[in-house]
């Protein structure tokens, strides 16, 4: 299966309002890839669309080539960990791994069991009196132990102080190198998917802005300085993402086509926090979206 999540102009209204719209995606076998984008920009509303919680309004979503709404025997192939890592507040770790080998036909208790000793959670504890940060280690471990070929985490380390955030991700990205699943992350802290992620798709209000492998985001853009610019073609510039200029200066975060040799500007590799946070700012950028398998 090339793609574990596909999606085609995709569409979600709350009333007469879009959460998602006119989004198409395809997310390879393998990936870890990050879901970012601002507060309210439809993140939650894909992932529960791709997890089968939420029926789409408009065009098609597939996990593993299915519609996953109303699919139960699909449900066994995806994890999911929503924002508020619900779980069962008067059971222990122990009690759920036992309860999630009941549920499931696929059940890795031993994955479970290990990555739980290793955390160091106090095992007669119900995970109501857990921590935030504990209770989502749990859920993680819970879901991961369903095997799934494809794993939806929505804002995983939300609740997390960053040694913890950084223990967990290398806890995902060492069970995912295990059992070969691809992930799908939603996240606020760019900071860290640089570490984590080898795809991204930006979300702002409630579209695509953006969707493709970090290394070819890495090759693929440029930030420029140089003397202050008002338009016009530069050499080797295929779209100009972001500008910003003070009176005799201009800093573009650019998509490249070719090398930039104009000495009149110096070239540096933008981080892949300034890349998609030139993406997430409105205005410029909707003529760079094609490049990307992105609609404008
Ligand atoms: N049940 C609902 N009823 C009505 N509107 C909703 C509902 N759930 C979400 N929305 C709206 O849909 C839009 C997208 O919400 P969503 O929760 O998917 O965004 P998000 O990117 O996950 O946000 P956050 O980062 O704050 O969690 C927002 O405008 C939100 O107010």
């Amino acid at each position: 299966m090339e793609y574990v999540l596909e999606t085609d102009q995709l569409g979600k209204r709350y009333g007469g309002r879009w959460a998602v719209r006119d989004c198409t995606l395809r997310l390879p076998a393998g990936r870890v890839a990050a879901l970012v984008g601002p507060n309210g920009a439809g993140k939650s509303t894909l992932l529960h669309m791709a997890v089968g919680l939420l029926r789409p309004d408009a065009g098609a979503v597939r996990v593993l080539g299915r519609a996953p709404y109303g699919d139960t025997e699909l449900l066994s192939d995806i994890g999911f960990v929503a924002q508020d890592t619900p779980l069962y507040r008067d059971f222990t770790a122990a009690e759920l791994v036992t309860m999630g080998g009941k549920l499931n036909r696929r059940w890795d208790a031993a994955l479970a069991r290990t990555r739980l000793a290793q955390l160091g959670l106090p095992p007669d504890r119900p995970v109501g009196k857990l921590s935030g940060g504990q209770r989502a280690q749990v859920a993680l471990a819970l879901a991961l132990a369903k095997r799934p070929s494809l794993l939806l985490l929505d804002e995983p380390v939300a609740s997390l102080d960053p040694l913890a955030r950084r223990e967990f991700l290398q806890a995902l990205m060492g069970s995912v190198a295990e059992t070969g699943a691809t992930v799908l992350l939603s996240s606020h802290i760019l900071a860290d998917l640089e570490r984590t992620c080898d795809y991204v798709v930006v979300l702002s209000a409630s579209q695509v802005r953006l969707a493709g492998p970090t290394d070819e985001l890495a090759t693929s853009h440029r930030q420029l300085i140089g003397p202050r610019h008002d338009g016009g073609p530069i050499g080797g510039v295929a779209a100009v993402v972001r500008a910003s200029h003070t009176d005799r200066q201009s800093t573009l975060l650019v998509r490249t086509d070719g090398p930039i040799t104009d000495p009149m500007w110096t070239v540096r590799e933008p981080s892949l926090e300034d890349t998609i946070l030139a993406y997430l700012t409105e205005g410029d950028t909707r003529a760079s979206h094609s490049e990307w398998g992105v609609a404008a």
